[in-house]
């Protein structure tokens, strides 16, 4: 066929650095920091409840409601109503999705037009700028820098955002804004002010916010998760996105249940997309998810509880990584959250002069290196910047830390034998 096969909203958004970097560490069988997912079963509670449901059933196996079980609704809108200090309208507040990708997809398909601007904070989850462009969207880029003057930048925390560079980003064509935290993949997680910074913004200029929390429940060192949705005001002005499987909950990617959740006047746009294109999520798997979350909310709080053990079983994969890192020469960013852990390269000297690789940043030549001579797969950490700032954070490489130790361990022992053979 002569004519273009393509649509204009795709151009350009063909490549994705999971997608290049996953398959690459499986061509070369390489130890895989690089994805975020857990390579350890979720817990028995879930896989029991995942089993029953499938045996539960013709019911299990055909549709359920299509914006979400009625059984997860009702126990998600239960759960948040606590943490929001509102009350959740299962029916009209909520939208269950195919992971929070889908419940990224239905908010910008559903919100965002032709021309409208959606300032996107730096790093950023690598989807947020095809799915704007996708929309119709202008995508403007405001990043988090290591604060002035805190000499070795050794916590996600020390990296903040200009409240005169952000506040600078709103126009108004400035139709949404959208955060992460804890972020991926630098693991900040906005502290109060921070937010009420961004909220005061959204509020002033009549914006979105729409915050990615799928990692909400994986804060370390006393660190507080805060909902920028309960803040004064700011309810009638975000669409929260929460992921009911991958960290935060389950660690099972495979369940792959996400959610939107905010004010019914804006959910029912998203519910528009969401019955237009998906439709509708595997019912076993979201009963087996309200089984899950039914057991947290009892358990809230208390020793018992997956959302109580996980962070503590995670920090100390994080601090056994930070160590190596710092160990063989990198400079790790300690984060505040999350699957993730970013560390400065600049200190070594690798011989790059791969020709395959010579145009690409710093760190995509780096990582292919180490993929390729060394079997330990990571991610560049300019992949998560725009054009225009990706060369100020070409020095970066991102590792996951959420891993069997039997995996961290392989992945330490490559990197100090490389570092003694130095
Ligand atoms: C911030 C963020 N939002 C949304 C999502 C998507 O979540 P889900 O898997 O529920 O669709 C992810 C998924 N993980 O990313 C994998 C990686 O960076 O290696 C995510 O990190």
């Amino acid at each position: 066929m002569s004519r273009k096969l393509h649509a204009r909203r795709i151009e350009g958004i063909d490549k994705n650095t999971c997608v290049e970097f996953s398959q690459l560490a499986a061509d070369y069988k390489a130890v895989n920091l690089g994805q975020g997912f857990p390579d350890f079963s979720p817990p028995h509670f879930i896989q029991e409840a995942f089993c029953k449901a499938l045996n539960g059933g013709f019911s299990k196996h055909q549709y359920t409601r299509a914006f979400g079980h009625p059984n997860l609704v009702k126990i998600l809108a239960k759960f948040f109503s606590r943490i929001v200090g509102r009350e959740i309208d299962p029916m009209e507040d909520i939208l269950v999705s195919v992971g929070a990708y889908q419940a990224l997809f239905c908010t910008f398909q559903a919100l965002i037009d032709e021309g409208d601007e959606v300032i996107i904070v730096e790093p950023f989850f690598d989807c947020y700028q095809p799915v704007v462009m996708m929309a119709g969207g202008t995508a403007i880029y405001v990043p988090l820098k290591p604060r002035e003057g805190c000499g070795p930048v050794l916590s996600s925390a020390d990296w903040v955002l200009s409240p005169e560079e952000l506040a600078s980003k709103f126009s108004p064509r400035t139709k949404a804004i959208v955060i992460n935290t804890p972020n991926n993949p630098l693991g900040k997680v906005y502290q109060q002010e921070e937010l009420q910074m961004i909220a005061d913004l959204c509020i002033k200029h009549d914006v979105i916010c729409i915050s990615d929390e799928v990692y909400e429940w994986l804060t370390y060192d006393g660190t507080k998760h805060v909902k920028i949705a309960s803040l004064p005001g700011m309810w009638e002005h975000t669409v929260t996105l929460g992921d009911l499987c991958l960290a935060s909950l389950f660690s099972s990617a495979c369940l792959n249940v996400g959610w939107a959740m905010g004010p019914g006047h804006i959910l029912k746009h998203l519910k528009t997309v969401h019955q237009n294109s998906v439709y509708h999520c595997a019912t076993a798997a979201q009963e087996a998810v309200a089984v899950g979350f039914q057991r947290e909310y009892d358990v809230f709080g208390s020793e018992e509880s997956y959302f109580h053990q996980l962070p503590i079983q995670l920090h100390e994969k994080r601090l056994r990584l930070a160590d190596c890192l710092k160990s063989v020469g990198l400079k790790p960013v300690l984060p505040q959250g999350g699957y993730f852990m970013i560390a400065d390269i600049s200190n070594l000297n690798v011989d790059l002069t791969d020709p395959s690789t010579k145009d690409a940043p710093y760190d995509y030549r780096f990582v292919k290196w180490l993929i390729k001579e060394k079997g330990l797969a990571t991610i560049p950490v300019s992949a998560f910047y725009s054009p225009e700032h990706k060369h100020e954070f070409q020095k970066y490489i991102r590792f996951c830390f959420v891993k069997e130790d039997s995996t961290l361990q392989a992945a330490e022992d490559i990197l100090r034998q490389w570092s003694d053979s130095k």
